[in-house]
């Protein structure tokens, strides 16, 4: 494996919506060009801490975060930091796909016009690109203009990848992407984040163990104690942390014995 580099650097990370803790102590490396399963029970903090990754969590409200937060050396909470390059450079896909009631064209040009000008000839291409990265031009590069909204549940989901492909992000965080997917459209997503491969540096939080298994490199469980604050339990290659886990808490998850 070539050397392996830290895209992302979190070091005695803790997080707070208001005056509540949500995360305390998380400290891992999310590797450029790699892909980071985070796993763990319901409630967690697993959303919560990819959501800080990009400042997407501050939306919902005040937030407070403590410890050591970096893109490529940059804190990510500095004052000075530009939160809508931030968030471009670390995209984000959700659950639900959340596309714009405008047609399949539009949506994944969306976040390219707004970063800056761009000629048509050039914006064709890049819209080309990233739904062809994304694994969806040849079911819709006859109906570009028609609405994104009349596509399938995963379709829809590959064109919100799309989008943010589009405007060449560092980092794609993914929030349990699949979940509201048929087995099918995950099997799709599953081999369109296998395409990425090496490419783009992913985390992605999900239930599904089997997924996180196949898709990716390093996975890191996350879990609660009594005070109900979460933290991260273990962080290992994805082999090892699906075979030889360290941490009981982590063999009893991996193996279905708890949450
Ligand atoms: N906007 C918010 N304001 C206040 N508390 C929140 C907010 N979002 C999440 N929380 C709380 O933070 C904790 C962690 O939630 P989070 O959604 O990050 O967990 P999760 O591991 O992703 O859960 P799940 O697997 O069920 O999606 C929970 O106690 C939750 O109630």
């Amino acid at each position: 494996m070539s050397k392996l580099v830290p895209a992302i650097t979190v070091k005695n990370f803790n997080f707070y919506y208001g005056h509540i803790k949500a995360l305390e102590g998380v400290s891992i490396n999310i590797y450029q060009n790699q892909i980071t399963a985070i796993i763990g029970p319901s409630g967690c903090g697993k959303s919560t801490f990819i959501k800080s990754l990009n400042r997407i969590a501050e939306l919902e409200g005040e937030v407070r975060v403590e410890g050591k937060l970096e893109f490529f050396g940059q804190n990510i909470y500095d004052r000075r930091v530009n939160v809508n390059r931030l968030r471009r450079q670390i995209g984000m896909v959700f659950q639900k796909p959340n596309l714009f009631p405008m047609s399949i064209y539009e949506n994944v040009a969306y976040g390219v016009k707004i970063a800056r000008w761009c000629p048509k000839a050039e914006l064709d291409e890049i819209v080309e690109s990233a739904i062809k990265a994304a694994a969806l031009w040849d079911e819709v590069k006859n109906k570009l203009h028609k609405s994104a909204l009349g596509l399938s549940g995963g379709q829809q989901q590959r064109l919100c990848i799309a989008r943010a492909l589009a405007v060449k992000p560092k980092v794609l965080l993914m929030d349990e992407p699949c979940s509201a997917l048929d087995p099918i459209a995950t099997m799709k997503i599953e081999e369109l984040i296998h395409s990425l491969r090496g490419e783009l540096t992913i985390a992605i939080v999900t239930h599904n163990m089997q997924q996180a298994a196949r898709v990716s490199d390093f996975t890191a469980f996350f879990s609660t104690d009594e005070s109900r604050i979460g933290q991260m339990i273990e962080f290992g290659a994805t082999s090892q942390i699906f075979t030889t886990a360290l941490d009981e808490r982590t063999r009893d998850y991996v193996s279905g014995r708890f949450g």
